[in-house]
């Protein structure tokens, strides 16, 4: 039944929330009754400390499955990594701090949010076959060609001024892609390989080939396209999907056995895990011997220096001469993907250290140091997005509604809420802001016409190459005096037609592929969205075009010829992006219902939520007032050399919001890191 009951689908556990009334609350500011064996200064990967005393543990769960087989047979020829995924999970000793891999974050649940796991869902997916093919359309009407439908939404309109933000600066679009990288990645099927005697992981081709792999789900670019030419093929393979020999844990949602779901490769919760890693495979070669996270040791001349780069994804390239063209190394396989991108994982790699530093002044080691700087990391993490992030993209109404703003009243962990990333969420509403990307990166101190296309900043380092001065001041400042593009049809054809493109080949079409992945997750037609967020669906185009804003006639009438007037066939992402604004939102409101209760999932779901007085390394009172009073402008400020900025980086600087001075915004967001003693 695709009205199932929201609860039901995500695989909650409601009957948990009354364990957690038991749990004492750990937020005093005395902590000498504190267990000796939390402070044992370890690994997060190793587990330690804590013993829960309630006996319904993932444990028994999955011990069942693995006795089931024969382990060493099982896992003959497995790399460590997916050995570890086979371990059961034992969260009674579970750590007084978040794993890297976010398993034992609910420790009744301890898969729950967990890296490599599947996604969450709100509503069942909807399949072609009814168990794995992309989704094909009701009522025997085939769904109209992503390109073509990518190229009705855009018309002949083009980014101008004029369909630039009033208010939000270009930080926005490019915090929202931080963010969405901290929570979400769909991996893409890969497939293993020996080249020259080693094994790697490929993604095979798809278009133009006879011997095509069952997971291709390349794009058929229609004749007669405006900019591809006739039988062009946009290669794209399915996602990854759960496989039960690579996890001991079950999948996150009710569903029969043999439907198939994609897989996050990062843990959900906002836990910094796109600096740190998913995993401690990832994570540890990231640290350096004091507990500071690693730096490129060629960028030392640079106050806060760069991060270091990557032997092993060579998805990266140079133009310049004599330049590393090699992607960042950084917690994210996408750190490199914009140089912007790269600024920002830049800026919160440097505020750990900057905070590490401190620590090991104290004589802090590693693990301490490491331990409690990630755990500070994660809490202002959290505070620039529920604080200074959400409420100007959900506006007021919703942001009460779910229950989202920051400091609340009286937080209260939910463990029965499955915090996993909803599938709906990650492949259709949050990608409708790549309608938000703009042409062009502006740096600062450097004209917009100067600087180069976004096509050309794709996976390029040539912006971090033996730079005289900053880069990444140069990326963010030059973020925050570039307006954002609005959310609407109009996509920059930087994306459109040149995402991924080389001198010898034409780019992709994200638009179409966005709309395209969301078939390849089964994500259900927008009218079952629409009505699963509490709106009427709509009974035709015609009530369709009454609701949406004027503009939007034309098209709506080209849209119902494309899907043979079937409105209940209509994408999640075309129909969604044409709603009017919901009160106060940035976005319409089945949009902003997703947001709603993603973010809320992210919040109540989270057992480190930095406002949780229940976990053992709970911030003190005063700590976390300390913390509320980070910002995005704060911690560009610290990081960099910049003098001053406005005072709310999301929004263009006017009268109500000033330019300040750098050195008075970073004294009055002191940590007082001295307060931080376990
Ligand atoms: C700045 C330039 C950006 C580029 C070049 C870019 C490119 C991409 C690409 C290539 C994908 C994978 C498409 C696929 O194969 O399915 C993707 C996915 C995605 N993008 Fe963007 N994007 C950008 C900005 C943004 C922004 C601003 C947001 C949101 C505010 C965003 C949110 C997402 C999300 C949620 C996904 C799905 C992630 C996942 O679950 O794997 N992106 N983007």
């Amino acid at each position: 039944d695709p009205h199932t009951d929201i609860e039901t689908a995500t695989g909650d556990d409601p009957d948990l929330d009354k364990l957690e009334e038991d749990t004492p609350d750990f937020s005093a500011d005395d902590r000498s009754g504190m267990d000796r064996n939390w402070k044992l200064w370890v690994s997060p990967s190793r587990l330690t400390g804590f013993k829960l005393s309630s006996t319904t543990t993932s444990l028994e769960r999955y011990q069942q499955k693995l006795a089931d087989r024969d382990f060493a047979k099982a896992t003959a020829g497995m790399d460590d990594e997916t050995i570890f995924h086979l371990q059961p999970l034992d969260c009674r000793y579970s750590g007084p701090y978040r794993s890297f891999d976010g398993s034992c974050n609910n420790l009744y649940h301890g898969c729950w949010g967990r890296s490599d796991e599947t996604y969450g869902r709100m509503l069942s997916p909807e399949f072609g076959d009814g168990l794995d093919t992309p989704r094909k359309g009701r009522h025997g009407n085939r769904l109209p060609n992503v390109r073509l439908l990518s190229t009705l939404m855009q018309g002949n309109q083009i980014q101008s001024e004029k369909t630039a933000s009033k208010y939000f600066t270009d930080l926005n679009t490019h915090f929202g892609q931080f963010v969405a990288h901290e929570v979400s990645s769909a991996a893409p099927y890969s497939d293993k390989v020996v080249q020259n005697g080693k094994l790697v992981q490929v993604t095979p081709p798809c278009c133009y080939t006879t011997d095509k792999d069952t997971e291709c789900n390349e794009i058929l670019v229609p004749d007669n396209d405006v900019f591809y030419e006739k039988g062009h093929c946009i290669e794209l393979v399915r996602s990854k999907f759960y496989n039960s020999s690579e996890t001991a844990c079950p999948k996150n949602n009710a569903v029969p056995k043999d439907v198939r779901e994609q897989v996050n490769a990062v843990t959900a919760f906002i836990d910094g895990s796109l600096i740190y890693g998913s995993s401690k495979f990832k994570a540890e070669p990231l640290i350096d011997d004091d507990g500071t996270m690693l730096i490129d040791k060629n960028s030392k001349y640079i106050k806060g220096g760069l991060m270091p780069r990557s032997d092993e994804d060579g998805s990266c390239s140079s133009f310049y001469p004599g330049c590393d063209q090699r992607c960042f190394k950084a917690g994210d396989v996408r750190a490199s993907l914009t140089p912007i991108l790269g600024a920002l994982q830049t800026m919160f790699l440097r505020q750990h250290n900057i905070i590490a530093k401190a620590f090991i002044a104290r004589g802090w080691d590693k693990w301490q140091t490491f331990n409690v700087s990630r755990k500070i990391i994660g809490g202002m993490l959290q505070v620039v997005v529920y604080k200074e992030y959400l409420p100007l993209l959900l506006g007021p109404l919703a942001m009460r509604r779910f229950e989202l703003s920051v400091p609340t009243p009286r937080y209260v962990y939910r463990p029965s809420l499955n915090p996993s990333l909803l599938n709906a969420w990650a492949t259709a509403a949050c990608r409708v802001s790549h309608s938000n990307i703009a042409d062009k990166l502006k740096r600062e101190g450097l004209s917009l016409l100067k600087c180069p296309t976004l096509a050309y900043d794709i996976n390029n380092m040539d912006t971090f190459c033996k730079p005289d001065t900053d880069p990444i001041r140069a990326l963010l400042v030059g973020a925050c005096q570039q307006k954002m593009q609005d959310l609407n049809t109009v996509y920059s054809l930087q994306i459109t037609r040149y995402l991924f493109s080389t001198p010898y080949k034409p780019g992709k079409d994200l638009r179409a592929i966005d709309y395209h992945r969301a078939r390849d997750h089964g994500i259900r037609p927008y009218n079952e969205w629409r009505r699963s967020c509490g709106l009427k669906p709509f009974g035709s185009f015609e009530e369709m075009k009454r609701a949406s804003s004027k503009q939007y006639g034309p098209l709506i009438d080209k849209l119902k010829i494309a899907y043979r007037n079937d409105i209940d066939n209509v994408d999640f992402g075309v129909g969604a992006i044409l709603e009017p604004l919901a009160p106060g939102s940035t976005f319409g409101p089945t949009i902003t219902c997703l947001f709603g209760h993603q973010f809320h999932r992210l919040k109540y779901g989270d057992r480190f939520w930095f406002e949780n007085p229940k976990v053992p390394t709970a911030f003190t009172p005063q700590q976390l007032s300390r913390l509320q009073r980070v910002t995005l402008a704060g911690l560009i400020c610290a990081t960099t050399d910049v003098l001053r900025i406005q005072k709310n980086v999301l929004l263009v600087p006017g009268p109500n919001n000033p330019l300040v001075d750098c050195a008075t915004l970073v004294r009055e967001q002191d940590l007082n890191l001295a307060s931080y003693h376990y």
